[in-house]
């Protein structure tokens, strides 16, 4: 299907509805379900950091930061993109300007990810929306937003969770992102808690985990699908672990984890 002129899309003030500064994008006539909606080219023009450095972006500039956490968006574990031009807190592609809702008219295309898709039809005056849960997990720089999407469906305050409900799958993987569709099937062999999230390390092959919010003593934080051993998770060793395994190939914490925490197996010790 051809794509939508962009003249019948408007970006309007929407302070009234999300706060102050905040704008929205409105269909201008009726976009019908299916069709092309928006072709994206921040993939090419973006800046890729980690969350560590987007984080120390924002100490060392704060006046970033709130771009930095509207706009920056997941494309892998730990690999957030920016629009090259954010020193300037300014985008560089308006498909950064979709708001979310928890009952979207919009998505990913499932065939080239770089097309926003109308998934109902739409009518002349309604927001154009996706739901930020088909772009992010649970380390999201907008995790913890309070949503106004004001729909029957409203979470309220949105974790970036959802991707692990399997209604939520078969209604949207479709239209979900293709690392939203990776962390999905990843979940079958690399399964750990959504209060956990993945760092890299100095050597970008490997990855730790840790805690992304308080674990508590006795927690389940993550679980071994094959063999258990270094290599098959993202689990680091260390003499002295902050987690055991139990008979289930279940990863428990020790004692109470605080964020960032490390989540360690000590892999000579543990059952195989
Ligand atoms: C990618 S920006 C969206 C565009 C933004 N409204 C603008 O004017 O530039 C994401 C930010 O928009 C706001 N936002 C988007 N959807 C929202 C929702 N459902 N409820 C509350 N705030 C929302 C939040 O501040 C969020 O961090």
């Amino acid at each position: 299907m051809p794509f939508r002129n962009l003249l019948f899309i408007h970006l309007v003030d929407a302070s009234e509805k999300y706060g102050d500064g905040q704008r929205m994008l409105v269909a201008n006539e009726v976009i019908e379900k299916g069709e092309k909606i928006w072709w994206c080219t921040c993939g090419d023009d973006d800046e890729i950091l980690s969350r560590d450095e987007i984080l120390t972006l924002c100490v060392d500039y704060p006046h970033l930061k709130k771009f930095l956490y509207w706009y920056s968006y997941m494309i892998a574990d730990d690999i957030y993109c920016i629009p090259k031009t954010y020193c300037e807190q300014r985008n560089n592609d308006e498909c950064c300007l979709f708001n979310h809702s928890c009952e979207p008219n919009c998505g990913f295309d499932i065939s080239d990810s770089n097309n926003i898709v109308a998934l109902k039809t739409i009518q002349p005056g309604e927001e154009l929306t996706y739901d930020y849960n088909f772009l992010e997990t649970e380390p999201s720089f907008t995790r913890g937003m309070q949503c106004k999407c004001e729909t029957k469906s409203c979470v309220g305050v949105l974790n970036f969770d959802r991707y692990r409900d399997p209604e939520f799958q078969e209604k949207y993987l479709m239209y979900m992102s293709p690392y939203l569709q990776q962390r999905i099937r990843e979940l079958e062999s690399k399964w750990y808690s959504g209060k956990c999230f993945t760092r890299t390390t100095i050597d970008p092959k490997i990855r730790s985990l840790h805690a992304l919010e308080r674990i508590a003593a006795g927690e389940v934080v993550a679980k071994f699908s094959g063999p258990i051993a270094v290599e098959n998770h993202f689990i680091q060793h260390s003499d002295v672990p902050t987690c055991f395994v139990n008979h289930k190939k279940e990863v428990i914490a020790f004692t109470a984890l605080p964020y960032e925490s490390e989540i360690t197996l000590n892999y000579n010790k543990v059952l195989s």
